[in-house]
């Protein structure tokens, strides 16, 4: 008999034990190169049904012993997202791989902006699925975590404008398959944006935790964020690049030149909470994988956190620092904000869920030296390495 491909951990297909026969093909994922998953068929043939009934009765049997692995899934679609491509790559890329790994998908391909962040909030009925996809890029992806940390708080009444509000986690993963312009979260978790691996990953069930960081104006809540918080520079091309969407991806560039030529700067103050030692620094070349140990690590001092004395928590308080400046970017970097154009990101070692944000803090400097900085993104693992930019 041939030896069956690795673990049952990369199997795909279920089997219908009903239907005897001496042939057994089954599916099952194969790691190729830069992060890239593919699907594998093999066949293996029995001498007898009787010899082939057993051999799926304990394929099944191992594979129901996964329960992370998802059935039910609730799938939006953004048809508008990055190249208008979302529903072609869904149906031909995606679609097929979940029949085969008999995963039942109800399927909503959204009308307009915000329509999935709103079933979500509101009339979604989510004690029927395991998870939540989002086929799109990060705009969608960003309605799909409000949509879902809202209707969490909501049912478990806490309220999320309140900045000290502890909020209740989500019971549901959300899963991302790229149809986006930059695709920068899937790109950060996953390594690549590629719809079929991202297919796979939902497929076995893997997850990776994400800090999610909310933003506020004195009382009132405008957003959550969970890759880049930019004010100046990043929030200006990001606001042009939004009256630009009928350029598609290329709008980005075009924002991002008016943006550079317009070399507007901003004064203001950063206050910031420096982070614990041993947590991990922006720039100590550790890059943040699956499993990772800082990530791990914050678990544990967040419990610590919890149980905080008074006078810890004074002093909590009285180690906040303050830098007031001209400032061309405030840039807070939850995750590296890897995409294909800077496959490193704006912060290489940050940390996807080590509860920190990167500070960068761009100075008012020469556009020579802005554009040096800009340069240092497409190719350079130290981001920072200029002495008009802080981080911290
Ligand atoms: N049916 C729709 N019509 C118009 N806009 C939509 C629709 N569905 C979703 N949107 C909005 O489109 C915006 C952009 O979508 P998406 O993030 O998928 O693509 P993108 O902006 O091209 O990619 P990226 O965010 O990775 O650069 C989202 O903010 C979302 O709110």
């Amino acid at each position: 008999m041939t030896a069956l491909p690795q673990s049952v951990e990369t199997w795909l297909q279920r089997y219908d034990d009903s239907a005897p026969t001496r042939c057994l093909p089954l599916s099952y994922v194969r790691r190729t190169r830069q992060h890239q998953w593919r699907c594998s068929d093999v066949s293996f043939h029995c001498a007898s049904q009787a010899l082939c009934q057993q051999w799926i009765q304990v394929i099944n049997e191992q594979l129901s012993l996964l329960t992370n692995r998802p059935k039910r899934l609730l799938v939006y679609i953004n048809p508008y997202g990055g190249k208008q491509q979302g529903k072609r790559i869904y149906e031909q890329k995606v679609a097929p791989l979940f029949r085969r790994a008999c995963i039942s998908a109800d399927v909503i391909v959204t009308e307009c902006a915000n329509h999935a962040r709103d079933h979500l909030k509101t009339e979604a009925n989510l004690d029927k699925y395991d998870g939540v996809v989002c086929v799109g890029g990060d705009g969608m992806f960003s309605e799909i975590v409000h949509g879902l940390v809202t209707r969490t708080q909501t049912d478990h009444g806490v309220d999320q404008s309140r900045a000290d509000a502890e909020l209740v986690p989500c019971s549901l993963r959300i899963g991302i398959i790229p149809a986006g312009s930059t695709d920068c979260i899937c790109f950060g978790t996953v390594g690549t944006n590629d719809p079929v691996t991202s297919a796979l990953h939902i497929i076995v069930g893997d997850s990776q935790p994400m800090d999610v960081c909310s933003v506020h104006h004195g009382d009132v809540f405008l957003r959550y964020s969970v890759s880049l918080l930019g004010y100046g520079f990043y929030g200006d091309v990001l606001t042009d690049s939004e009256r630009k969407r009928w350029l598609g991806p290329a709008r980005y560039d075009l924002s991002g030149v008016k943006t550079f030529l317009s070399h507007n700067y901003y004064e203001g103050t950063v206050s910031y909470l420096p982070t614990a030692d041993g947590l991990g620094n922006p720039r100590d070349k550790v890059q943040c994988r699956s499993g990772c140990h800082i990530c791990q690590h914050k678990h544990s001092s967040k419990d610590k956190q919890w149980e905080m004395s008074e006078e810890e928590e004074k002093s909590d308080k009285d180690r906040w620092s303050t830098i007031h400046g001209k400032f061309i970017a405030i840039n807070a970097a939850s995750m590296s904000c890897a995409c294909p154009r800077s496959p490193k990101g704006l912060s290489p070692s940050a940390h996807l869920a080590d509860g920190t944000t990167d500070l960068i803090l761009v100075r008012k400097c020469s556009r020579l030296d802005f554009f040096r900085h800009l340069l240092r993104h497409t190719n350079k693992d130290d981001q920072v390495g200029r002495k008009e930019v802080a981080v911290t």
